[in-house]
């Protein structure tokens, strides 16, 4: 049987999950910063194990939607929320949920990538080592599976005592992927990653991209249409800081139910 949720508001959001089971859940969420709205009225679910792409116009609220996935707004004062936003079940304000462990669920990359100023292989470890005393041995074999994991290791296993900052742009941007992986995350939110990056670059961070769903959910806010149409399973189309369209990314890229995401993805709005 085909379960479909539309999702309410008068967003064009409706997405089969009969088969893939939610990780993120974002009920009725809004977010202010100061007097001024950045997002309303967000309800959206993100399917576990599978790449959600958030696009819209400069200014629509993906990065701010992104960052309140794991709470990055918290130390910002001038920020106010309504509604509510679940990892698995769980609401991730809830006193309860610490959010060191929050973070280590669901990591983050940025646009520009950032290695810690220490060798490559002390990047990948950094985590691991917040976590507690490991054996040495055992932390050699999580940095390995984790540069195996993001495609870096052959590009590095001879050197993993040089500074992180010897390589070059994408693979800075796969070692800070392999930071984030080897703490074990569920989710991984990307905001712009590969838009910093050389085509060739970019497009290996894409690859890696698709090749890391079979483990780990994925939310990528990007500017580049080809890029979400190449990558992503599920698009969310923002506007105003508004979910306006959501679907299987196929659909909303070649028969959009609204005008307003078929504008923004044929380029009649920037
Ligand atoms: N720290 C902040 N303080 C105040 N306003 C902010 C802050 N961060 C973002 N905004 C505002 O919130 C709105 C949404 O910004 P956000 O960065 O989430 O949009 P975006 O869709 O990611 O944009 P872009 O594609 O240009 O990165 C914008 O009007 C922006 O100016």
């Amino acid at each position: 049987m085909t379960v479909m949720q539309h999702t309410p508001s008068t967003s064009g959001a409706l997405i089969d999950f009969s088969a893939h089971a939610s990780s993120l859940e974002v009920r009725d969420f809004a977010l202010r910063y100061g007097d001024k709205p950045a997002l309303s009225n967000l309800t959206l679910r993100v399917p576990r194990h599978r790449v959600t792409a958030f696009i819209g116009p400069s200014g629509c609220g993906k990065s701010t939607l992104l960052r309140a996935l794991n709470r990055l707004h918290d130390l910002n004062e001038s920020v106010s929320r309504e509604g509510s936003i679940h990892l698995e079940g769980q609401d991730i304000h809830a006193p309860e949920m610490m959010v060191a462990e929050l973070r280590r669920r669901v990591g983050m990359v940025f646009q520009v990538p950032n290695p810690f100023p220490m060798s490559i292989y002390d990047n990948v470890a950094f985590g691991l080592r917040l976590q507690g005393r490991m054996p040495k041995r055992r932390v050699d074999d999580v940095v390995e599976w984790a540069l195996r994991s993001a495609a870096l290791w052959d590009e590095v296993k001879d050197r993993l005592r040089a500074s992180a900052w010897s390589l070059s742009g994408g693979q800075q941007q796969r070692l800070v992927i392999a930071r984030t992986l080897a703490v074990g995350p569920e989710v991984l939110l990307l905001d712009e990653p590969a838009s910093a990056l050389d085509p060739i670059s970019s497009l290996k961070v894409e690859e890696l991209i698709r090749n890391l769903k079979s483990t780990l959910t994925l939310v990528l806010v990007t500017h580049n249409m080809q890029q979400a149409a190449r990558v992503s399973d599920y698009t969310a189309f923002l506007q105003d800081g508004e979910l306006v369209e959501y679907g299987p990314t196929d659909t909303l890229f070649t028969n959009p139910r609204l005008a307003r995401t078929e504008n923004y993805i044929t380029g009649r709005m920037a």
